[in-house]
């Protein structure tokens, strides 16, 4: 049987177990597939991505990366996952190239891979003339650019994508689904979270739909479309029935 590279089992978690935010979320990513994970403001979507990450503990339930969970290889579990998170986090003092040096050290890279990659990222991004600035000098999309290209740079088989394209131009939205799309040929598995459902559901191979914490439906398109009972209903017409309590799922 093939592991999947993610593996969330029966997981229920939050911030304070009085109050728990999952309830019994379980789901897989296989690799090369590409999963969207939509839900309303509140669902539960970054703390679902918290607990994949290990920055949250799990109440009850697992996350595992590739077989392991992150208490038994936390090593291995974070060289196999690369984070972009929804709000860019760079370190002030460090340059554009200082950012993707550190990302290569800190996965290992050798000098030829990191320069072969690195341009290529660059070049895909529209950054080369930006490679000595301070992110003092950077919009809030170059920010998130930043953080795509060192997620990126290090080919995990694992990505983690929390909210990617508020804050890119459109050039910048193209050049990651390519790249996502270019992962996902080399057998990344990819998580990503999103509320621009017509590109989710152009993009992503499958798609949990969150709701309070737990999931209502998972699925292909066609497998949630069956369980909705509309054949040609896109994924913004369940995701707002899903959300004003209108769907009756069939089983
Ligand atoms: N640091 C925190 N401490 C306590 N509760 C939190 C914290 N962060 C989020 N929550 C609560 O957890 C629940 C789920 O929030 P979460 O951020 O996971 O939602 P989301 O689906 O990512 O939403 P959004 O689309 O707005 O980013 C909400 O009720 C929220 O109030």
């Amino acid at each position: 049987m093939v592991v999947p590279i993610l593996s969330v089992n029966q997981l229920s978690g939050g911030y304070s177990r009085q109050r728990p935010v999952l309830h019994d979320v379980s789901f897989d990513i296989k690799s090369g597939e590409l999963v969207g994970l939509v839900g309303l403001n509140g669902a539960g979507k970054s703390t679902t991505i918290k607990h994949i990450l290990g920055l949250l503990e799990p109440f009850s339930g697992e996350v595992r990366i590739d077989g392991r969970t992150l208490k038994e290889d936390q090593q291995a579990c974070r060289q196999k996952m690369a984070y972009v998170p929804e709000l860019p986090e760079l370190y002030e003092q460090m340059t554009l190239e200082e950012h993707l040096q550190l990302t290569a050290m800190a996965y290992h890279l050798d000098r030829q891979t990191y320069q072969e990659r690195s341009k290529q990222l660059l070049d895909l991004f529209h950054m080369e003339k930006r490679l000595h600035w301070f992110p003092v000098h950077f919009s809030k999309g170059m920010r998130q650019k930043v953080m795509i290209m060192c997620a990126f740079l290090a080919h995990p088989a694992l990505y983690i994508v929390d909210e990617p394209f508020v804050g890119l131009d459109p050039l910048g939205i193209q050049s990651l689904l390519d790249l996502m799309v270019a992962m996902k040929k080399e057998g990344a598995g990819i998580l990503m979270s999103t509320h621009i459902l017509s590109t989710a559901e152009q993009y992503c191979d499958r798609f949990i739909i969150l709701q309070d914490g737990q999931i209502v439906v998972q699925g292909t398109m066609e497998e949630i479309r069956e369980k909705f009972g509309q054949k040609d209903a896109s994924l913004h017409e369940i995701y707002l029935a899903v959300a004003r309590g209108e769907n009756e799922w069939k089983q």
